[in-house]
């Protein structure tokens, strides 16, 4: 845009300058011209006054000459008064001892009487008007000689200040077109038009608005710094914070899920994960297993050691089943002295295998400096397609029954009627007999 008006740009700056010139020219010329009228008045009148001494003196010669006659020297009189017609306008000339009078011109004017020896002249002056008429006409030629000149200065004055402007003016459009908004930079003044009003009230107008958008820039940028700072504070507070939420929500979520004494899942937990493990073996045709393991006569340790000691050694024993099931499944106390384990893809065969290697650990396991020693009763369900969660630990649960019916530390496996039937009796220490069932009862084990 600045580049496409740089030539009109040039152009209205030398008729800037031009007109100012030629205003100061006409303001001048008038002021000759009125000190011209004024002078010529003057001049007009000291002239003639110039004029009628030298008269004066030039009669006073031709008097003086004896050898010429009256009427010789009254002609060459008249003569020198016809040639300074532009002073004098007529005279009358009456020589002494003559009656006859001489006349010149029409006597238009201030008359004048000299009084000369042998003569007597009456001289008309032009009036001073016409005079400085003259005067001025004269004036009025050099005023117009001088303005011609004047308007060819101008012309060439034009082209020279084009020229001169030219890189000028271009330099002031590069100037203002390579303002950068990004780094606002007030713009030198050109010194050589800088002269000109109208362009020094322009570039201090266009350098204020360089200069506030330089302000309002800095501004932005040390508020949009601040509020940088401020955001990138508040999410490290909120980072912060969320991590203690997660945190403090996973604690929760343990506390909720965990058995305080044992640090197993508790029931409410056991319960869900159990409805979810069943769900999906039954809906990925997947084998699951339930173990039910209560430990043997847990009456007497409280009775015996304390309940504080009963405490520890129900600690001890969680701590025993969790270790041998290991991430082979989920272990969950599921009330009092009695735990549950999840064992998904365990069938009743593998299943047993693990109640079995649970009883084994515990059984051989002495708690506390009292070497307090529990055995446990274990209950073990298979999933069959058609058991809902409470039928299948129903089965475990009956299971676990027999096995205290049986005499307790021993392994009791239940059978679905859908499956086939086992028979395992569990010996002395865990050692069992897998029997065939012929006409197996559902829900019980034998
Ligand atoms: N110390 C302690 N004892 C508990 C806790 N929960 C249940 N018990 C005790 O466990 C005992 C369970 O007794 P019973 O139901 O008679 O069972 P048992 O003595 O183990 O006998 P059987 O199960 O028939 O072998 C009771 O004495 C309860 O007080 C517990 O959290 N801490």
């Amino acid at each position: 845009m600045w580049k496409g008006s740089s030539v009109s740009t040039q152009r209205s700056i030398i008729n800037l300058l031009l007109s100012k010139i030629a205003a100061c020219y006409l303001l001048v010329a008038m002021c000759v011209l009125l000190t011209a009228a004024i002078a010529s008045h003057y001049v007009a009148e000291k002239r003639q006054q110039e004029e009628v001494s030298i008269l004066r003196t030039y009669v006073s010669q031709i008097i003086a000459f004896d050898h010429l006659s009256v009427a010789d020297r009254s002609n060459l009189i008249l003569q020198y008064l016809a040639d300074k017609r532009s002073f004098f306008s007529g005279a009358e000339l009456k020589p002494e001892n003559s009656a006859s009078t001489l006349t010149w011109g029409d006597n238009v004017g201030v008359p004048i009487e000299l009084d000369l020896p042998g003569f007597q002249l009456r001289v008309t002056l032009l009036p001073t008007a016409i005079i400085s008429n003259q005067v001025l006409k004269e004036s009025g030629w050099f005023i117009i000689a001088l303005a011609l000149q004047l308007l060819l200065l101008f012309g060439l004055l034009k082209i020279l200040m084009r020229r001169k402007l030219s890189a000028r003016v271009n330099r002031v459009v590069r100037d203002l077109s390579g303002i950068d908004c990004n780094n606002p930079v007030p713009i030198q003044l050109e010194a050589s038009l800088s002269q000109i009003t109208e362009y020094r009230e322009v570039m201090s107008s266009v350098n204020r608005l360089v200069i506030s958008l330089r302000s309002s820039r800095e501004e932005l940028i040390a508020m949009g710094s601040e509020a940088d700072a401020r955001i990138k504070s508040k999410m490290a507070a909120l980072e912060e914070k969320n991590r203690t939420l997660i945190e403090l929500n996973q604690k929760l979520s343990k506390l909720a899920n965990t058995d305080a004494l044992t640090q197993v899942y508790n029931r409410t937990r056991f319960d869900e994960l159990f409805a979810e493990y069943v769900l999906l073996s039954k809906r990925r045709h997947e084998r699951l297993s339930v173990l039910l393991i209560d430990l043997d006569d847990f009456k007497r340790v409280n009775d015996v050691h304390g309940h504080q000691i009963g405490d520890h050694v129900l600690q001890h024993a969680a701590q025993c089943i969790k270790q041998v099931i290991g991430s082979e499944g989920l272990v969950a106390r599921w009330g009092g002295e009695e735990f549950a384990v999840i064992l998904p893809y365990y069938d009743i065969v593998l299943a047993e295998g693990m109640a079995e290697r649970v009883r084994a650990t515990l059984a051989s396991s002495r708690f506390e400096k009292e070497a307090i020693h529990v055995t446990t009763s274990i209950g073990v369900a298979e999933l069959d397609d058609d058991d809902t969660c409470d039928e299948l630990l129903k089965r475990a649960d009956d299971a676990l029954y027999n096995a205290k019916g049986e005499g307790r530390n021993r392994v009791i496996l239940a059978y679905s009627p859908a499956s086939r039937q086992f028979e395992i009796e569990a010996l002395d220490d865990g050692e069992f007999i897998e029997v065939l069932d012929a006409e197996p009862e559902p829900n019980r084990c034998e």
